[in-house]
C-alpha cells in the first residue's frame, strides 16, 4: 500500500469505508447500563479526517453530537499533566489494565492505585487531581472551555440528560471512587470527584469536532489549524503512547494489532484516533464490541489504516 499522496485519494478511502460498512450499520450492542446512552439509534455512522495540512473529510452523520464519553479522558490528561506535570504518576499507573473499562479487582491488589488514567478508576483519580483549588462547577466549565479551545469551536456543550442519568446509576463508578477513597487515594468528596467525571463523560461533540480537538496529538502538540500550542511535542507524544497501549482497555492489544494508531474509545460508541505526522481522525458508531469499543467503529479505522498505510508501525 502505498501512502495517500492527493486529497482525492482520501475522499475516495473514506468514501469507500462507508459504502463498505453500510450494509452492517446497527451491528453491536449499544451501551445500556447507563439509561441515556440505551437510547441512541444503533445505526448511527459518522466519521471525519482532519488532516495536519488542515483538510477535512467527512462520511455520515460527521455532524451529529453523539456522547463522548471515556474519550473525554484524554483531555481530561491533558489538563492534569499541564497542572500537575510528571506529578501525576505519583497517584495513577501509565500500564495497560487487561481488565474491563469498569474493572474493581486490580484496585484492591495495587492498593488503590489505579493502572492507568483512562480506566474507570484513573479517570476518577484525574478528576481528583485537577480539582484541587476549584469548585467541581468551576472545573467543569474550565473543562468545556479547554475542549472549546482544542476544537476551536464554542458549539461543544454538555449534555445534563446524560450526566444526570448516569449519576443517578453510577453505582460502580460511586463503588471505585469510595474504594478508592478507602485507600486515603481521593483529595475531594466522592460526590464532587463523580460531579466532574460524570459531566466530562457526559461532552456531547460530533466527529468534526472531535477530530479538530484530537489534532494537537498528530501535529506535535501544536493545532495547525488555529496555532493553538497546547502542549510540548514530547507530551504530545506520550500521551499518544497511552491511547496506544491503553486507550482500549483490554481491547487495546487487539486495536494495536489491527490499526496501530493510538486511540480511545467511549461507550458512547466514539473512537478518537490519532495518526502522528498525518491526520486526527473521529468515527462513531454505536454498537459495541465485547470489550466495550465500537465494533464499526474499529473496523473503519482498520480499513482506513489498511489503505493509507497510516499504522504507527509502518505501512
Ligand atoms: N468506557 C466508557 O466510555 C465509560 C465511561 C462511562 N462514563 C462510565 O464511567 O462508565
Amino acid at each position: 500500500m502505498h501512502e495517500p499522496r492527493t486529497q482525492q485519494d482520501l475522499r475516495a478511502i473514506i468514501d469507500d469505508i462507508y459504502l463498505e460498512l453500510t450494509p452492517r450499520l446497527g451491528e453491536g450492542k449499544v451501551a445500556d447500563y447507563i439509561p441515556q446512552l440505551a437510547r441512541v439509534d444503533a445505526r448511527h455512522f459518522g466519521m471525519a479526517i482532519v488532516t495536519t495540512d488542515g483538510a477535512v473529510y467527512r462520511v455520515g452523520d460527521a455532524e451529529v453530537p453523539f456522547s463522548i464519553q471515556s474519550i473525554s479522558k484524554v483531555f481530561t490528561l491533558t489538563l492534569a499533566l499541564g497542572k500537575h506535570g510528571e506529578n501525576i504518576w505519583h497517584r495513577v499507573g501509565r500500564e495497560p489494565s487487561g481488565s474491563a473499562f469498569n474493572s474493581i479487582v486490580q484496585l484492591e491488589h495495587e492498593g488503590g492505585k489505579p493502572r492507568n488514567p483512562f480506566i474507570n478508576a484513573g479517570a476518577i483519580t484525574i478528576s481528583d487531581l485537577i480539582l484541587a483549588g476549584h469548585t467541581p462547577k468551576e472545573l467543569i466549565g474550565e473543562i468545556v472551555r479547554f475542549v472549546r479551545y482544542l476544537a476551536d469551536d464554542e458549539n461543544i456543550v454538555i449534555d445534563h440528560e446524560v450526566a444526570r442519568s448516569e449519576t443517578a446509576t453510577g453505582y460502580r463508578n460511586f463503588a471505585l471512587a469510595n474504594f478508592m477513597r478507602s485507600f486515603g487515594r481521593l483529595d475531594h468528596p466522592v460526590e464532587h470527584v463523580l460531579g466532574v467525571y460524570f459531566h466530562h463523560c457526559a461532552l456531547a461533540m460530533t466527529c468534526i469536532q472531535l477530530a479538530k480537538a484530537g489534532l494537537f496529538l498528530a501535529a506535535g502538540g501544536a493545532n495547525p489549524l488555529t496555532g493553538h500550542s497546547v502542549v510540548s511535542r514530547q507530551r504530545a507524544r506520550r500521551i499518544n503512547a497511552l491511547m496506544l497501549t491503553c486507550g482500549h482497555y483490554d481491547g487495546s492489544g487487539d486495536f494495536a494489532y489491527r490499526v496501530g494508531l493510538p486511540g480511545k474509545s467511549g461507550v458512547g460508541g466514539g473512537i478518537l484516533a490519532v495518526a502522528p505526522g498525518k491526520a486526527s481522525v473521529a468515527v462513531w458508531s454505536p454498537g459495541l464490541n465485547e470489550y466495550g469499543n465500537s465494533l464499526l467503529g474499529s473496523l473503519a479505522l482498520e480499513m482506513l489504516a489498511g489503505r493509507t498505510g497510516w499504522s504507527v508501525f509502518g505501512p
